[in-house]
């Protein structure tokens, strides 16, 4: 085909594309209309409730997938933020995402949101769970590695247990790590993280998630962060020095191709006050597609009525693969997509 031919349709949608570990980074460029609110809450109450048809045009078949991720980016209302961001998956709007900011942090510097800085450039993303700030190596014009340190993460709920149809009593913890986990060994699912299909992990992971959200309360001082978000699996290795292996289902039934920077950011929570991990010790996370993070518990800081949360830190590269222009077909009966297998 030639270059420059004609895109046939309606309402552009231009998108950035980028990924980490594989994640999917789909960045919104041109073509939202104007997202009301003065708050980032607000904004993701105003798409949720009358932009929504765009969400799934984007993330759901034919121009995305079950696993597509975007990003909207958003006029910040924090007066140090230098960007913010909504989340976007294939059931809704996430609070927050590791990987996201991981690329977004590259974005900031070579789209010029913010100037570049050698040897490391940072850049205050504000994300629904609140600001997250990003250091990105920067040397000889290129944008490179990225940490990121997160809001507060802790454990809303440890050594609970519930009875799952099918697979029997399974014990688990819930964190937040800017958004809510449930965290569960693979192992009393008769399953391992290392041999077991794709298929049959997910199915786990996201039958404890639906059972959960059905059954259990969660609390945050914004109702809007209230909700679990998905479940880690994870193997027997919190308290050895080997790769902590992730396998985070969030979402409908979305699995992270990457090690999941906010679940690792629930984890290190786990590992902390469950005393094995000491501040300043890193961890190697990795998720379904090899791909991985370097995590660390940085500092404690109160999160009020008198508890602490954990500062972590985590590290990791994410790259870009293209530009996208989507348009749609008024007569097409799946010009808003559909969620498939
Ligand atoms: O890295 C993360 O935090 C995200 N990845 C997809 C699900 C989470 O939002």
């Amino acid at each position: 085909m030639a270059s420059g031919a004609q895109l046939i349709g309606q309402d552009i949608l231009e998108t950035l594309e980028m990924h980490t570990c594989l994640e999917p980074v789909r960045i919104i460029q041109s073509g939202y209309p104007n997202i009301e609110g003065t708050t980032i809450l607000e904004k993701r109450q105003f798409v949720t409730k009358h932009l929504d048809h765009l969400r799934t045009r984007l993330i759901c078949e034919p121009r995305g997938s079950r696993a597509m991720y975007g990003v909207i980016p958003v006029k910040p209302d924090l007066p140090n933020a230098d960007m913010a961001v909504l989340f976007m998956h294939n059931e809704g709007y996430s609070t927050m995402c590791g990987h996201a900011v991981i690329a977004l942090g590259r974005y900031a510097i070579d789209y010029g949101i913010v100037p570049a800085v050698a040897p490391e450039t940072k850049v205050n993303i504000q994300c629904p769970c609140g600001l997250v700030t990003v250091f990105v190596e920067y040397s000889e014009g290129k944008s490179g590695r990225a940490r990121f340190i997160s809001v507060p993460s802790y454990i809303f709920s440890q050594d609970s247990q519930i009875e799952l149809p099918g697979y029997g009593v399974i014990h688990y913890d819930i964190a937040y790590g800017g958004a809510f986990y449930a965290v569960a060994l693979v192992t009393q699912f008769g399953l391992d993280l290392k041999t077991s299909g794709y298929e049959a992990l997910r199915s786990a992971a996201a039958s404890l998630t639906e059972l959960l959200r059905k059954t259990i309360k969660l609390q945050h001082t914004d109702s809007d962060l209230a909700f679990l978000y998905g479940t880690i699996l994870i193997d027997e290795n919190d308290n050895t020095e080997e790769i902590c292996n992730n396998f985070v289902v969030f979402g409908d039934a979305q699995v992270d191709r990457s090690p999941c920077g906010s679940g690792t950011t629930a984890r290190i929570a786990i590992q902390f006050y469950k005393h094995n991990l000491k501040l300043g010790q890193q961890r190697m996370f990795t998720g379904p597609s090899g791909g991985k993070f370097i995590a660390q518990a940085v500092k404690e800081e109160s999160i009020g009525a008198g508890k602490n949360g954990i500062i972590v830190e985590v590290s990791g590269h994410g790259y870009y693969s293209g530009m996208c222009r989507f348009s749609h077909e008024s007569d097409d009966p799946f010009c808003d997509g559909k969620l498939m297998d």
